[in-house]
Order: structure tokens, then sequence, then C-alpha cells
């Protein structure tokens, strides 16, 4: 959020509230509104309504040209990254707080000239035009100050800290120490497309094949245009995010349940190698996506609305992945919108749903049998929190050893469990945060 406060520079600039004497509002809209307009919508969901970013986009208009939706996407995304550091630059503008509509226009405009190399007249323009009438000529006055002043403000700025909310960086250092600056500074740019093959399938043209076994693509790549993509020769899934079902371990023949299973990365890794699999996911039209994705990768499973919390299975299972719900704030360089759409409150009510699906996982596996536990979350409540109430549950942890993950020793603990974090093959391009561990039925 802006901050309110007198305009240190402010000169040129109206009152919020007060219409403006010239509004300098063209009389036909200038080109690319709709884009910004798709953008405004992409933002007020996230900031205002804390929706999803994801579930924001398919609520756009249908008729809206792809191309203005794909641009939309990428201002949206480029706001809701860098939100600190632009209404840093803002504020000494702005004498109080504007309205979210002018809010939203500012920080699009604000984007644009400073982040995404837009020409000065278009960015300013179209901000203009996208603002409420009353908000017109304080938008133009700012966004031409932002244009000359700007740049060197933004230079001065501490980015990585000003574009974490206050309670993940408190978080992460605790967590972390002063990794947390690294985590922060991979949150500013977007990732790679990874993807996990199918079982000899040979990666394409520009692909670097990671040592998990991932191929990585530059960010930016869309997957649907990649030979191979029809065929189901792969499927999309952060490198970090392939791990967990590797660490499984799973043999062909075996019973596996994956619960919680949409949209399927994890079911289609077990199936590829061979398991007998059960996916379970509670949302039914997730189930339908994860039905899609299988149908494509011509993988079988078996798969079941219910929620994995009360599920009774037919039979006990010799493996299962639990890939639990979590407040996904090791996804942020993907989803930047998980920064400003999740709280600090949200990682209490998470863990708890992580143990209700823990305890009845244990429940479901044969003695003897193994469980992968895993969350995309960086912070520790849904990680490591959750050994101490596994021993409770019959579970026995089981460690990883580095040996069994090429490339990546410094994600083993050394209570060996998985962590993985933004910030590590930086060269590389980072990965998402995740945790996992394994255990045995006693
Ligand atoms: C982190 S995502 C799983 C990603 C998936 N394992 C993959 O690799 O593609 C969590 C999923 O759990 C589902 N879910 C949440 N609570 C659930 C429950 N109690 N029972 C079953 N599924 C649940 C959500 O709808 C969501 O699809």
């Amino acid at each position: 959020m802006m901050r309110a406060r007198l305009a240190r520079r402010g000169a040129g600039c109206h009152e919020a509230g007060r219409p403006p004497p010239d509004p300098q509002r063209p009389l036909t809209p200038p080109p690319g509104l709709p884009t910004r307009k798709a953008a405004r919508d992409l933002i007020a969901a996230t900031l205002d309504d804390r929706r999803p970013l994801e579930e924001a986009l398919e609520a756009l208009p249908r008729r809206l040209d792809p191309r203005d939706r794909a641009a939309a996407h990428r201002i949206a995304a480029m706001v809701l990254r860098r939100l600190g550091s632009i209404d840093e630059v803002l504020s000494p503008y702005l004498r109080k707080e504007p309205p979210p509509p002018a809010r939203h226009a500012l920080q699009i405009g604000a984007a644009e000239l400073l982040l995404l190399e837009t020409p000065p007249h278009a960015a300013v323009a179209t901000a203009v035009a996208l603002a409420p009438r009353a908000f017109a000529g304080l938008v133009n006055a700012v966004l031409r100050k932002v244009a000359t002043e700007g740049p060197a403000a933004l230079e001065g700025l501490d980015a990585p800290r000003l574009d974490t909310p206050a309670w993940l960086w408190t978080a992460w250092h605790a967590a972390y120490g002063p990794a947390v600056r690294a985590i922060a500074e991979a949150h500013r740019g977007p990732a790679p497309l990874d993807l996990t093959p199918a079982p000899g399938a040979e990666p394409p043209a520009g692909a670097e094949v990671l040592p998990t076994g991932s191929w990585r693509l530059a960010a930016g790549t869309r997957v649907t245009d990649l030979p191979g993509f029809a065929e189901g020769r792969f499927w999309v899934q952060d490198a970090a995010a392939a791990l967990p079902a590797l660490l499984l371990k799973p043999r062909a023949g075996e019973r596996i349940a994956d619960l919680c299973a949409a949209p399927g990365g994890k079911t289609a890794q077990l199936a590829a190698a061979g398991a007998e699999v059960t996916a379970v996911e509670r949302d039914a039209g997730r189930v339908a996506r994860l039905a899609e994705n299988l149908a494509r990768l011509r993988l079988p499973a078996t798969v079941v609305q219910a929620d994995a919390a009360t599920w009774t299975p037919p039979a006990p299972f010799d493996a299962i992945l639990l890939d639990a719900p979590c407040t996904a704030t090791g996804t942020i360089r993907r989803h930047p919108d998980v920064a400003h759409t999740k709280r600090a409150r949200d990682v209490q009510g998470a863990a708890e749903a992580q143990a209700r699906l823990l305890g009845a996982a244990a429940k479901m596996l044969a003695p003897g049998g193994r469980l992968v536990f895993a969350t995309c979350s960086l912070q520790p409540e849904e990680g490591e929190a959750h050994l101490a109430r596994a021993a409770g549950l019959g579970l026995v942890h089981d460690p990883f050893t580095a040996a069994e993950l090429p490339g990546l020793p410094e994600a083993i603990t050394p209570a060996g469990c998985l962590r993985t974090r933004p910030d590590f093959w930086p060269e590389r391009g980072g990965m998402d945060g995740f945790f996992a561990a394994r255990f045995r039925r006693a």
C-alpha cells in the first residue's frame, strides 16, 4: 500500500478527490487501453479482493485479444513483483492515498515507465485514460514526474526488502538468516519454464537438462509450441516440485496414493514409473484438469474426487505422496500474487489442515509403507514442524541423503529433509521453495 503523506516533491499535483481543471484525457482512447484495463482488473482482483492471479486471468472477458491478455498479465505480474518499490517511488508525489482505481493506474504507469520500457508518452497517456475522471490530472502530473525523476529514485531503493511483505521478510529471516535477501532477490525476475520428461523422451532444442532430470527452458517459452507437447512427451513442473515424487522412489506395480493430486504433475511421475496410482483430489474443476493432463500424457491413474482427510481407501497403500495444500510462499517467483494474497495468519490454518491430512495419510499406509509429505511453502510451520507430529502418528522419519539428489546437496537439511529455496541454483535461474520429508509406517 502506498503510504499517505505530504508531498515532498509534489509540485503540480492536485489533491485526490478534487476534479482537476484540465483532465488531459484525449477524446479518443489511446491504443493499448484494453490491455491496461485488463491489467488493472488483474491487479484489483489480487490486491483489493485477494483473489489468485490465475483465477483473475480466467475471469477476463473472453473477447479480449490473446496478445492483450498476455500483455496485461505481464504488466500485472510486474506490478505485483515490484509493488513495494513502485509505491515507494510514487509516494513523494501523493499528498494522500488515492482510491484504488487511481492507485492502480499510477502503479501500472510507473511499472511501464520504470521497469517495462514502454515509451513514456504511451505509458502516461494510457494510465491517464485508465484513471477515474477526477484523478486524470493527478495521474498525468505524477507520472510525468516519475518519468524524469523515477529512474534515479528507483536506483537508490532497497528493492528486495521493499518488494517483500514485512511478515514474510521477518519469517524468512528467522528461518534462513541472511539468505532472506537472496530469496527476495530471486523473486525479482520471471522464472524459467521447467518440464518433467516422460521416460525416454528427448529434450527440445535449447533445453538445459538439469542434474535432477528436469528440462529447463527460457522464461516466456510457450509450452504448447514445443514439439512433443500434444504427444505427451513432457509436462510443466518446477524442478523443485519434481523432487518429492523422485524421493518416494516409486516402483513398477506398487499401489501408490497421490493425495491432493491436481493438476497432476506428481501423479504423472508416479504413473510414468509404472506404479498403480490412485489420485485423490477434492476440487471438481481441478479433477477435470487432472484427468485432461493424464489423457494428454497417456498415463493411467484411478482418479477419485474426495476429501483426502476423510476418504477411506479400499485397501492400504504401499506408498503415499501427500503434496498438501499450503500458503505456497515457495512459488512467489512464478506466482507474485501469493506475496499479496496470503497473510501471516494463513500459515497456522494451512499447517492445521496439513496435520489433519498427514494423520489421515498415515492410516492409509500398509505396515512398512513409505510416505513422502511435501509442501511448496517456505514457512517452517508448514514443513519442518510436522516432523515431531509425524512421530505421534506411528510414522518413522526416513532421512534423505545427499546421494539421492544429484547436483543439489544444499537442499538436504542436517535432519535429512528436503528444503529447496528460490535462491538455490542462482546461475541456472533458481527453483521453487519446497519442503519434503519421507517416513515409514512402523
Ligand atoms: C499443492 S496442490 C497439489 C499439486 C499436485 N500434487 C501436483 O503435483 O500437480 C494442492 C491440491 O490439493 C487439493 N486439496 C486441498 N485440500 C484437499 C483435500 N482435503 N483433499 C483432497 N485434495 C485437496 C487442492 O484442490 C489442490 O489441487
